[in-house]
């Protein structure tokens, strides 16, 4: 067999292609460095997101091109960089999602909460800013009602840091118990104020919780955020998903992209059977019907909420759960998305 060099290597790479964005990780430019001693191979792989979905699948095939050419031993480290589609409104924030839904209590908050943390524990910087100005439940999901948000000395508000990730909520900004009145002109400023008077710092990820429905916050948000996309959550159940899709097709008039559909509550778990409480399947359906990604399902069960009550997102507090691994995968298929419409900017090689 003809000896293993660097150029064989690379050429063998070219035929390894990335499973989400069609193209072969040497044309992607993911190739960061190859070591070649005789018939061992060590590569430094640079993924586009470090919740890559599909990191095991690709370091499979690239084993499986390596031993087609007589590598005996081949070693793959993976590093990501986050990049971003299209500059946001925000300098150093890479994406905003905006976690959506059209009723309230389908778990919205929830979701957005356990999204971000888990794209904090694949190692991205992430940042999670509570827009539900009606009801702000992400001061409670993080334990941190007591705390105030306090300003640095250009006047921008610091968010606070629980769980590995930035957290903004309304519910540190006003006085405790207080319900706030908000018309149009003040809620679009107070959007703005979130946009551009925080001191977010370098951000991959921007998670935006937004009052269920389809309001003002949501078109001031569009307008201001440049939002990279939305995700929409909703239950099975046919009147969440009719309000869901309303949200959906909101997002679509003001040329937010949708980035896929989260369906919770999907079932309950009970002496080893499922039991479909609100119906089966609705999201995927809803997925389907709009052309987007079905991002995953996530089971009723009493640890997320009894994480969202504690302050402990369900991700952290128990981790090796089914309804804890649903979040992660949903998380690392939200990254997946945004990382092929990154490269649907790119120029064609
Ligand atoms: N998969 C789940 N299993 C068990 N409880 C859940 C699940 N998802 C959400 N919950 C619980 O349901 C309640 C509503 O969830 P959450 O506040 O996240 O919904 P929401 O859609 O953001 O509501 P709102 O419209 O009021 O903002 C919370 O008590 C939460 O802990």
């Amino acid at each position: 067999m003809s000896p293993v060099t660097e150029a064989s290597v690379l050429e063998a790479l070219r035929r390894v292609n990335d499973p989400e964005l069609h193209k072969d990780l040497v044309s992607l430019g993911m190739v960061e460095a190859i070591v070649v001693e005789d018939r061992r191979v060590g590569l430094r792989i640079n993924l586009t997101t470090p919740a890559c979905p599909l990191k095991g699948q690709i370091e499979r095939e690239i084993q499986a091109a390596l031993r087609a050419i007589g590598a005996e031993e081949v070693e793959v480290e993976f590093k990501a960089q986050v990049r971003p589609a299209q500059t946001t409104a925000i300098s150093g924030v890479k994406y905003i999602v905006a976690v959506a839904s059209g009723k309230g209590g389908v778990g919205k908050s929830t979701v957005s909460a356990n999204l971000a943390v888990a794209l904090a524990l694949e190692g991205a910087k992430v940042g999670l800013l509570d827009a539900d100005i009606y009801g702000p439940s992400q001061a409670q999901m993080f334990g941190v009602q007591a705390e105030r948000i306090r300003v640095n000395e250009s006047k921008q508000m610091l968010p606070l840091e629980r769980h590995g990730i930035k957290l903004l909520s309304i519910a540190n900004l006003i006085p405790p118990g207080q319900a706030m009145i908000w018309r149009g002109p003040i809620l679009h400023g107070t959007i703005k104020q979130f946009l551009s008077e925080v001191a977010w710092g370098e951000l991959d990820y921007l998670i935006v919780d937004l009052p269920p429905g389809t309001g003002d916050v949501q078109l001031s948000l569009a307008q201001l955020a440049k939002l990279s996309g939305a995700v929409i959550v909703t239950t099975p159940q046919d009147v969440a998903r009719i309000d869901a899709e309303r949200a959906l097709d909101g997002f679509k008039k003001v040329q937010v992209p949708i980035l896929g559909v989260v369906e919770n509550m999907s079932w309950l778990e009970q002496g080893g059977s499922r039991i479909h409480l609100f119906g089966q399947g609705g999201g995927r359906r809803m997925a389907e019907a709009h052309k987007t990604a079905f991002l995953g399902e996530i089971p009723l069960a009493v640890a997320v909420r009894e994480g969202g009550d504690a302050g402990v997102p369900v991700v952290i507090g128990a981790p090796d759960s089914a309804e804890a691994q649903a979040l992660r995968g949903i998380a690392r298929n939200l990254a997946g998305q945004l990382s092929v419409q990154s490269y649907l900017f790119l120029p064609m090689t």
